[in-house]
């Protein structure tokens, strides 16, 4: 193979690379066969794909993973796909960019497309049972069995399904289903439609007290189950769902648990987890291990329900969908990059949970580091869960390890309703050092990110509810402008509001109109609530997940791999942060949180953005 040009990114020019050409992949899944176009340029050991920057777009290589096949089990994609690979080679940049340019069309492949139809088909006949452990607790009752409902009301859930609450606490039937009908929302206001699906919905729903680590209680759990699946014939395959709405210490006892007592042999078993997995890298890979003896990597679905919000699924299609946008993406034009996810409440009754782990664990770590992945990451070869991944754990692997003095902690306290305070909440440890705000700054050593900061900021009990992202551009250069604003002229910044009201806004400066030749600050805007009529009917982030589990897709869900990278990043700062010298600065509720996260952000020459 010849050598890839190492030009500058200025330099790139299709005319200077020496060799172009096309991977025209065949495969075959389950005698079906497919093919699919990959260009590249080459270089001495991998065929590389690059952008017109000379960012590395993707590289060729086999997959590890597993994939559905058309029909019956979840196999390994070695026994279920052939691949071969013939080289198509064109010269001209037209070419490369025309190719580029049906990327994302060529990569919904039609096979594949026809495989999740059918397993959406094939979820909507078999019966299934859904098992939410951890029951009594706020996630529950607040996300899980509201998305339950929801996907019942939309006719999304299987036609014969039941759903069985497990908790240790001691509930009848009557006062669990009244508790889940109180927090049971109609999305779409047709009250009427609405109460009679709930009456429907909820004689489906049963309660089992047990503890998490007895095994009789587990089998007690699976002769609920069987007798629901006894009403099908042997011959219809039935699937269990469990939903793990526990904290991270108790899934290793769940999990084996539900592996000797709580499996059906005649269809799937999937399990979700909710984050933190774990609390370090640690005991995140003893975690793993200590799974998996139990369950295999595909039946796991660890969420993170932000991968589920609508603006963060759009963050892919914003990117590789538009033109726009990506010739930008990267140091020459970006000069900053924000994520913030700001709370207006405090941890309200689940401090049993969240004094043992704090806000970096509970948001930074697992939502807003899933963003900035996202935001970050190289163009995958397709969108197949397993090609997303990978890009998402090689974007990971360039950041650098965080150390404590990256971080700026606080802890909020009221001091006119010193009850409303964090360490007056019920189940926080005398004088807790545990953070409730958290800044830091993230470096990302490739050649796409060198030098540009990027700035995460998560509390509790702020000003505002409110989840987004910012990307500030350049300075224009050359002083054209200047006389025209009263200061300088401020940077292009991209919005990207997450919630609430979901919404991407462009920054820009315009001329102020009539006989003036003043500037001023302007908006390009898509706000989601005027663009489209159903935004309103945007589904919870939990719905789809849910759904998504159901049918087998796994691309919203992390993998274990991105886990182990995302750990790494932040379990040495962590250590380091866990030492008494590292105090949490005092905030006061319903403010902007400590004033030392401005001046983290002023190290690196940026501010953070507030208002709209
Ligand atoms: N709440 C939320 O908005 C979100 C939560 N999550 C994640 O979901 C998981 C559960 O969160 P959440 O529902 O808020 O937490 P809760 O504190 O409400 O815990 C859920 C249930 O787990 C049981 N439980 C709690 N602590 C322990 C413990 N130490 N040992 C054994 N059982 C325990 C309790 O049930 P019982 O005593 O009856 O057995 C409790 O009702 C966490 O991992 C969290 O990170 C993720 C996203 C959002
Ligand atoms: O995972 C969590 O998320 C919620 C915030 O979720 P959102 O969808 O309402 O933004 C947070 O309150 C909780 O502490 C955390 O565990």
């Amino acid at each position: 193979m010849s050598m890839l040009l190492f030009q500058p990114s200025s330099c790139w020019n299709t005319n200077l690379v020496s060799k172009i050409g096309i991977w025209k992949t065949k495969y075959t899944i389950n005698q079906r066969k497919y093919s699919s176009f990959v260009p590249y340029t080459t270089t001495t050991s991998t065929s590389k794909a690059v952008s017109r920057q000379g960012y590395p777009l993707f590289s060729c290589k086999k997959q590890e993973s597993t994939v559905n096949a058309i029909q019956g089990e979840d196999v390994p994609i070695e026994n279920s796909i052939q691949t071969t690979t013939t080289e198509e080679p064109f010269t001209s940049s037209k070419e490369l960019s025309n190719n580029n340019n049906h990327q994302l069309k060529d990569a919904v492949d039609p096979g594949l497309m026809d495989s999740m139809k059918q397993r959406k088909q094939r979820a909507k006949e078999e019966p299934l049972c859904i098992v939410v452990i951890g029951a009594s607790g706020d996630l529950a009752k607040k996300k899980t069995f509201p998305a339950l409902f929801s996907l019942y009301y939309h006719d999304l859930l299987p036609k014969d399904f039941m759903v069985v609450g497990y908790a240790r606490r001691q509930l009848t039937l009557e006062e669990f289903r009244t508790s889940i009908m109180e927090s049971l929302t109609c999305r779409v206001i047709d009250g009427p439609q609405c109460q009679q699906k709930m009456d429907e919905f909820l004689p489906k729903c049963y309660y089992m007290s047990g503890m998490y680590d007895k095994a009789e209680d587990f089998s007690r759990l699976d002769e609920l189950l069987n007798n629901f699946e006894r009403r099908f014939p042997n011959t219809i395959r039935v699937d269990r769902l469990y939903y793990l709405a526990v904290p991270s210490q108790v899934f290793e006892s769940v999990v084996s648990n539900i592996h000797r007592h709580g499996r059906t042999e005649r269809g799937w078993n999937r399990i979700v987890m909710e984050k933190p997995f774990g609390k370090d890298i640690q005991s995140y890979l003893q975690l793993r291990n200590s799974l998996r003896h139990c369950i295999s990597e595909d039946e796991i679905f660890r969420i993170d329900h932000y991968l589920g919000k609508e603006l963060v699924q759009n963050l892919m299609v914003l990117r590789f969908a538009n033109y726009l946008f990506e010739p930008l993406w990267n140091r020459d034009h970006i000069a900053s990059v924000q994520i913030v996810f700001k709370e207006n409440f405090g941890v309200e009754g689940r401090a049993g949970y969240f004094d043992e782990y704090g806000i970096i664990r509970d948001i930074m770590q697992n939502h807003l580091l899933q963003v900035m992945a996202l935001l970050g990451m190289e163009q995958p070869v397709t969108l197949h869960a397993e090609d997303i991944r990978d890009e998402k754990v090689k974007f990971l692997r360039c950041i650098r390890t965080l150390k404590a003095s990256d971080f700026i902690l606080g802890q909020y306290r009221d001091r006119q309703n010193p009850q409303r305070s964090y360490l007056s909440e019920p189940g926080v440890r005398t004088n807790s050092n545990t953070p409730t705000f958290a800044a830091c700054v993230f470096h990302v050593d490739n050649r796409r990110w060198s030098g540009v900061p990027f700035l995460m900021k998560a509390g509790k009990a702020l000003d505002e509810r409110k989840a987004e992202i910012r990307i500030q551009f350049q300075s224009v250069p050359g002083g054209l402008f200047s006389q025209a604003v009263s200061a300088h002229l401020p940077n292009n910044e991209l919005v990207i509001r997450v919630q609430p009201d979901e919404a991407i806004y462009m920054r820009i400066l315009s001329k102020a109109p009539g006989l003036t030749s003043r500037l001023e600050e302007a908006r390009l805007n898509l706000f989601y609530r005027t663009a489209w009529e159903d935004s309103k009917d945007i589904p919870d982030a939990y719905e789809r997940l849910i759904l998504d589990v159901i049918h087998g897709e796994k691309s919203l869900f992390i993998r274990d791999d991105e886990l182990e990278v995302a750990w790494n990043i932040f379990t040495p700062s962590l250590k380091e942060l866990e030492r008494d010298i590292w105090k949490p600065i005092l905030y006061d509720y319903g403010g902007r949180g400590p004033i030392e996260s401005d001046y983290l952000a002023a190290k690196y020459g940026v501010q953070w953005s507030e208002g709209d």
